[in-house]
């Protein structure tokens, strides 16, 4: 399965005055349209000039044309209408051109993870290609998926903050931040601790989009959570249209010994199937947590360093 998620219509549907620093701005809302659904995104003009500047220096000869940049009376509601129309016709542009639509400029562009203050080199940060034997810290996103309860956040929690969220509140969905350190090289990693899935629920684009590797957990202790991860990890496999991402399985929970209702050779059956590597964790015992993103950061370097056709670190 070899598909690749193409933007097929960005438009911008209305705009926005936002404050940050004391400081006013205006940002738009564009709504963008891929076969895998919709979804929003809002960026205000400097993040409109950032791409552009990457676009023209991969290719010169692309006729998108942004408005020009002016120094005050920008909040006027007339000078945001214009503008507003010529950014819409700079986006017709760059969707209508397969290179420009395809680049990773303009994939980070409509990230739904990024913010409208968010700046495109950081959000480029670990496209970049550059090698792995050089000092430097390169930015990770993972997203951490699985039915309710399997303790996504409590993995998460363990992991970033080093203790462990014995209460249990449902996730709407977080993101935490640790640095991980592995053959010289920092990795920011932002952990996407997302809201628990099951066969019902439509699988958000946002985690289909700008996310470097996945963690697809279930708990030891539920069967119906080891069922669902297969059915979890298909709707992901289909929304970023490849297979070749990369993901690790986790069965968390091991701890509860005396509740195992999934053994591990199940576990480890499966992901030899998916050709991925298979953990077994505990949060509450702080028990191959580490090993989890060490892993996935591994599993993503190594598609990164291999061949074609290998899993690749990409940003979808
Ligand atoms: N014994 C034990 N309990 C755990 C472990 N991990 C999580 N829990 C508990 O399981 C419950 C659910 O954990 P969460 O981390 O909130 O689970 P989640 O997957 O984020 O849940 P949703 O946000 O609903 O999807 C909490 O009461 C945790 O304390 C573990 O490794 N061992």
């Amino acid at each position: 399965m070899e598909r690749s998620t193409r933007v097929q219509s960005a438009t911008i549907t209305g705009t926005e005055v936002r404050e940050e620093g004391g400081k006013k701005f205006t940002v738009y809302k564009v709504e963008l349209r891929s076969e895998i659904g919709p979804w929003v995104v809002w960026r205000r003009y400097r993040q409109f000039h950032e791409l552009d500047a990457k676009i023209k220096e991969r290719n010169p000869s692309f006729p998108g044309r942004l408005p020009q940049k002016k120094m005050g009376g920008n909040m006027k509601p007339e000078f945001v209408e214009e503008r507003k129309n010529f950014l819409q016709q700079y986006l017709k542009d760059l969707v209508a051109d397969p290179n420009a639509a395809g680049s990773p400029e303009f994939r980070a562009f409509i990230d739904a993870n990024r913010s409208c203050s968010g700046k495109l080199s950081d959000a480029l940060g670990s496209g970049s290609g550059a090698s792995s034997s050089t000092k430097q810290k390169l930015q990770r996103k993972i997203a951490v998926l699985g039915f309710m309860g399997v303790g996504k956040s409590a993995v998460t929690i363990q992991f970033t903050e080093g203790h462990f969220a014995e209460p249990y509140s449902p996730t709407i969905e977080n993101t935490f931040q640790k640095v991980i350190r592995h053959k010289g090289i920092e990795y920011q990693t932002d952990i996407l601790d997302t809201a628990g899935q099951d066969e019902y629920q439509i699988f958000h684009t946002r985690y289909a989009m700008g996310i470097h590797g996945y963690i697809l957990m279930y708990s030891i202790v539920s069967r119906r959570s080891f069922d669902m991860v297969s059915t979890i990890r298909d709707k992901l496999l289909n929304a970023v249209g490849t297979e070749n991402i990369p993901h690790v399985l986790v069965g968390n929970k091991s701890d509860l010994v005396h509740e195992r209702e999934v053994a591990t050779e199940e576990g480890q059956r499966l992901a030899d199937e998916w050709g991925v590597p298979f953990i077994e964790s505990s949060a509450k015992f702080n028990t191959n947590i580490e090993e989890i993103f060490r892993k996935l950061i591994l599993q993503c370097e190594a598609g990164q360093e291999g061949s074609d056709g290998e899993k690749k670190c990409l940003i979808m």
